[in-house]
């Protein structure tokens, strides 16, 4: 199925939601640019949902030409796991210290007290990724990522993106909508659970301004819970999850996702002062890397976050990685943090890649 698109050359749609077995795909007919504060789950049934990390720019709605299919993502080659032992190669010096020098401009607004937290993004490119191996990558995400929400899309309008996202934004399901404060990251394998200062910052300033939109929008009884560990790839993170009732916000969907993006998961705290710190700091355009996407279905819909995510094109993969800076961040460990992201997706495209050809990734 997802051969038979890569090769007509059609726009799609596939996805795998977190927990469930089955994938779904489909090709992609009707599209409407539209501004998230005009999102309704009536408006944009059966649609699929890719909203860029500004907000001021389009979000797009995907609708299926037809129907919408299962897509099997067993039937691949079970015997590939994710490579354990995969070493992610060194990058180049001078990636190196653009990277430095975004996050002592950072550094600067913080000690400045312009801002209390700042995402940091940085790419990083893939060269000799085949097309014909990206079906395999996405059916080996969802295998390796039970509890990710798994995605591989084309559009002209959006580009080809393929990610295994572990952070909900908003998804609305039996009446009820579930958002979550994630944040703060540790290598999987350091057992230790005694979370330092600066990790409990990053991730409590996530919950505040979480606290803050639904404080916004009259919605004083929700449930919270957390913070607690989560597991993601070969990293933990801190959640705090919350849930209220749909019918809080019954007449502005649409607005509460534009209040509620980009949280300070991806964007920073203060929101509009951490966007322009990120313009400044940052040489490229997100798009729709830390913007967010997902179905919406017969009144439901289901958004995360677009992070653990790759743009596609022209044999090769450009990755994005972003990590959130406070005044107590050290720059080697940002950097070591950005390349552990990257093992979530990378892991995956080293052992395909060798399954097929024997050959190891390589950086440009
Ligand atoms: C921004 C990313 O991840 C986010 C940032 C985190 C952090 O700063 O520790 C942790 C989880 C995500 O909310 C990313 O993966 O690119």
């Amino acid at each position: 199925m997802l051969e038979d698109y890569l090769t007509s050359g059609n726009p799609f749609v596939a996805y795998r939601l977190p927990g469930e077995k089955q994938a779904y795909s489909f090709q992609v007919g009707k599209v409407q640019p539209f501004s998230i504060s005009e999102f309704t789950p009536e408006a944009f049934d059966n649609a699929f949902i890719a909203a860029p990390f500004q907000v001021s720019k389009s979000a797009f709605a995907l609708w299926p030409v037809s129907g919408i299919s299962l897509l099997e993502t067993e039937t691949y080659n079970r015997e590939i796991r994710e490579n354990k032992s995969f070493r992610l190669p060194q990058e180049r010096d001078e990636v190196r210290q653009d990277y430095a020098r975004s996050f002592s401009v950072i550094r600067e607004a913080l000690n400045a007290h312009a801002a209390d937290k700042v995402v940091l993004a940085r790419r990083l490119e893939v060269t000799d990724v085949p097309e014909h191996i990206l079906p395999q990558v996405f059916s080996q995400l969802c295998q390796s990522y039970p509890n990710a929400f798994v995605y591989f899309f084309d559009h002209p309008q959006v580009g080809r993106w393929m990610g295994a996202s572990p952070e909900t934004f908003l998804e609305k399901e039996n009446h009820t909508l579930k958002t979550v404060a994630l944040a703060a990251t540790r290598r999987s394998e350091l057992q230790r659970e005694d979370w330092n200062m600066k990790e409990l910052e990053e991730q409590g300033l996530v919950s505040v301004f979480v606290d803050e939109v639904l404080k916004e929008y009259g919605i004083s009884a929700y449930q919270k819970n957390g913070p607690e560990p989560v597991r993601a790839g070969s990293m933990i993170h801190l959640k705090t999850s919350y849930e209220f009732e749909a019918c809080k916000i019954k007449d502005s969907v649409g607005r509460f996702l534009q209040s509620l993006h980009p949280t300070p998961a991806v964007g920073g705290y203060p929101k509009d002062m951490a966007m322009r710190l990120i313009g400044e700091a940052e040489k490229f355009d997100r798009g729709f890397y830390s913007g967010f996407l997902g179905p919406v279905n017969k009144g439901e819909f289901r958004f995360f976050v677009n992070i653990r995510s790759m743009k596609l094109g022209e044999e090769k993969a450009v990755l994005y990685l972003g990590g959130g800076i406070t005044r107590d961040s050290k720059e080697a460990n940002e950097w070591e943090e950005t390349r552990l992201k990257a093992r979530t997706l990378l892991s995956v495209l080293h052992s395909v890649k060798q399954n097929y050809s024997n050959e190891a990734i390589h950086l440009r």
